[in-house]
């Protein structure tokens, strides 16, 4: 009987060890010792005040909460270590913004940083709802916080929705598709209710996850529209909503 205790109790603690372990290794290979440097230099700067607790955690990259010094931040990090920059690759090389960078990985990821900086400010300017970049470094990209008090706003994936909720929502997005196109001259490129949070008070979507939005200069730019159109007419479908994806492209292009 006191054996089995033992045994039991080893495990438990053995268990214990594994989860902080578990949780030390999404820290660990996102905080590398250059993007603590990068983090310390931030707060040098009164751009950080303190570090809070995971919002996102990808493959890519880790999103925390952050307190600024006068508003309540997101910051995105994205993971040098073992980040699948190949998927970068494709939206990246391609793009005349940045066709001369070197092929080595942490100048990608760091460009591609620069870029989700850069498309959030054209999103916003266009007058599309979208977290207001602040800084881009590195591989740390520091935006406003859409949540209230480290809350952040949910996913339209996880949003209840009456139909007309959604209809609503619905026309918003094709109107903030439309912005981006006509005037940011740009395709969000992984749209999808997995990319949109919705804010609670006034249930308006926020175009989020801008990384891999390309400028209608590159190649497979209508390409990726169309891909956004089918992901937002395929979850809309659920509320009855029977747009075609032809109407749906004649409304974000039109003249
Ligand atoms: N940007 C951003 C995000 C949220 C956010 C919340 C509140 N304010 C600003 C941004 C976010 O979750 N992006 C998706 C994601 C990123 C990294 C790993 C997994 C999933």
């Amino acid at each position: 009987e006191k054996k089995i205790k033992r045994i039991d109790r080893a495990k438990d603690k053995s268990r214990v060890r594994e989860k902080d372990s578990e949780r030390l290794k999404v820290e660990e290979n996102v905080f590398d010792v250059p993007t603590l440097k990068i983090l310390y230099t931030l707060s040098n700067k009164g751009i950080i005040k303190a570090m809070g607790g995971a919002i996102s955690t990808g493959k890519e990259a880790n999103v925390f909460y952050a307190e600024g010094p006068d508003k309540e931040l997101a910051v995105k990090i994205y993971r040098i270590a073992s980040s699948t920059f190949k998927a970068m690759d494709a939206y990246i090389m391609k793009d005349p913004r940045f066709t001369n960078i070197r092929n080595n990985k942490r100048d990608i990821i760091f460009a591609w940083t620069r870029k989700e900086f850069q498309n959030l400010k054209r999103a916003k300017n266009a007058g599309v709802r979208v977290p207001e970049p602040v800084i881009a470094e590195k591989n740390i990209l520091i935006m406003e916080f859409m949540g209230e008090k480290e809350r952040p706003y949910p996913l339209l994936k996880n949003t209840y929705l009456e139909d007309d909720e959604a209809k609503l929502i619905f026309d918003t997005v094709v109107e903030y598709m439309r912005l981006l196109y006509k005037k940011a001259n740009l395709v969000h490129a992984d749209l999808s209710e997995y990319n949109i949070l919705i804010d609670p008070k006034d249930l308006t979507p926020i175009f989020i996850d801008m990384g891999q939005s390309v400028t209608l200069e590159h190649p497979n730019s209508r390409e990726f529209l169309y891909r956004d159109v089918q992901n937002i007419l395929r979850f809309f479908s659920r509320y009855g909503i029977k747009d075609k994806p032809e109407e749906l492209l004649k409304k974000i292009q039109a003249e």
